[in-house]
């Protein structure tokens, strides 16, 4: 039933996709669905980016014979299809994987499609959907994620999975905030183990940079907050905030995010570099603290908003004109007379601002 379910919920082109997949493969060579497809396939959504596990197959050369464009890792023997729509399917080799120093790579090692779901982070995304060319098989759970997606729960698979891969507790909070799911004690217990090691897990960072593309970040922060790791990332209060504007009905870019955090953190350059955050959420905020005027709804004025709450709409040509000056130069001229007055810090509200412009009017004249 939860098989048929599954591949009810993919979309046509995947399922016909995954049988040709499995005729590629071939017989003696099993292909699954796995992770986040078959977790939100059970949860009723539609998925979108397919995790496909190949045991004892040429990934290479299965993926060469799909016809479409692709990427080869060789170090872990995956590859990343690109879909005729533009949408991508991770294609794995089934493997084991050994952790030669906390933090760092996993070593993998060839093995069957149980080892790899042994080694994944959490059980709700350890359930696998066995493909024949002639369809699904039936559900494979070897770590009861089936009982926990329906409880809701979110469980690392064994006592050193957080301490083996940090950026899982990241992958967690983000999850968890995103499905609505709570956090089982295995998980709370290896908090501290995590935060331990993040500073020697360069992928928690990135973990983190993706947090700023959920659909509320704010409240995936919160949830870092609520497991005691709310030190991994800062400006909780504004970022909660924007989950507001959002939940009123103005969407929140990624970068407007990332700025929000960069403005609270202690050294921001440290945490733009560690993160990956690249110029642009910095530059954002460098538009968010000058004077320059911005439309509303942009990022510039939604943060502008929270971060400088007294900052003021500096006047516009319209405003200008409304006053009874000839469109023209002469528009300008009152403008550059006000930036001025400004610069000089002898303006800082709306009111100055007209009180200045009505004396330069009356001083023309
Ligand atoms: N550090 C990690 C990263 C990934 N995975 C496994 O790889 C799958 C795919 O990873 P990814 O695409 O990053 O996550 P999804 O679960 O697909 O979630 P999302 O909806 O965010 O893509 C996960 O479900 C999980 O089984 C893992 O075990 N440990
Ligand atoms: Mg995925």
């Amino acid at each position: 039933m939860n098989a048929e379910a599954v591949w009810a919920q993919l979309q046509p082109p995947d399922r016909a996709w995954l049988t040709h997949l499995a005729a590629l493969a071939g017989p003696g060579a099993p292909v699954a669905l796995v992770g986040g497809g078959v977790r939100d396939a059970l949860l009723g959504c539609t998925p979108q980016d397919l995790d496909v596990v190949l045991e004892g197959a040429d990934v290479q050369g299965v993926a060469g014979h799909t016809g479409l464009p692709f990427t080869f890792h060789p170090a872990f023997q995956n590859a990343t299809v690109t879909l005729p729509d533009g949408r991508h399917a991770d294609l794995v080799r089934a493997r084991r994987e050994t952790y030669p120093l906390p933090g760092a790579n996993p070593v993998p090692h060839p093995g069957t499609l149980e080892d790899d779901l042994r080694r994944r982070d959490f059980s709700l995304n350890a359930l696998a959907l066995p493909v024949t060319p002639r369809g699904p098989g039936p559900l494979l759970d070897v770590v009861g994620g089936l009982d926990d997606l329906h409880a809701r729960v979110l469980r690392p698979l064994h006592g050193a999975s957080f301490r083996e891969d940090a950026s899982r507790l990241v992958r967690g909070a983000r999850l968890a905030a995103r499905l609505g799911l709570s956090a089982h004690p295995e998980l709370l217990a290896q908090v501290p183990g995590a935060l331990n090691m993040a500073a020697h897990t360069p992928r928690l960072w990135a973990e983190l940079r993706l947090l700023f593309q959920e659909p509320r970040p704010g409240r995936a922060a919160r949830t870092l907050t609520d497991w005691g790791a709310g030190d991994l990332l800062p400006g909780l209060r504004w970022l909660e905030a924007l989950d507001t504007v959002q939940d009123a009905g103005t969407a929140v870019t990624p970068t407007t995010y990332a700025a929000a955090a960069l403005a609270s953190a202690p050294d921001p350059a440290a945490f733009a570099e560690r993160l990956g955050l690249g110029d642009r959420p910095a530059a954002l905020l460098t538009r968010v603290f000058s004077d320059t005027y911005f439309a509303p709804g942009t990022p510039e004025t939604t943060l502008r908003a929270l971060l400088r709450p007294d900052a003021y709409v500096p006047l516009t040509g319209r405003d200008v004109v409304a006053l009874g000056v000839v469109p023209g130069p002469g528009v300008g001229r009152a403008l550059e007379h006000l930036a001025e007055l400004r610069r000089a810090g002898r303006i800082r509200s709306r009111a100055e601002e007209l009180a200045a412009l009505e004396g330069y009017l009356e001083a023309i004249r």
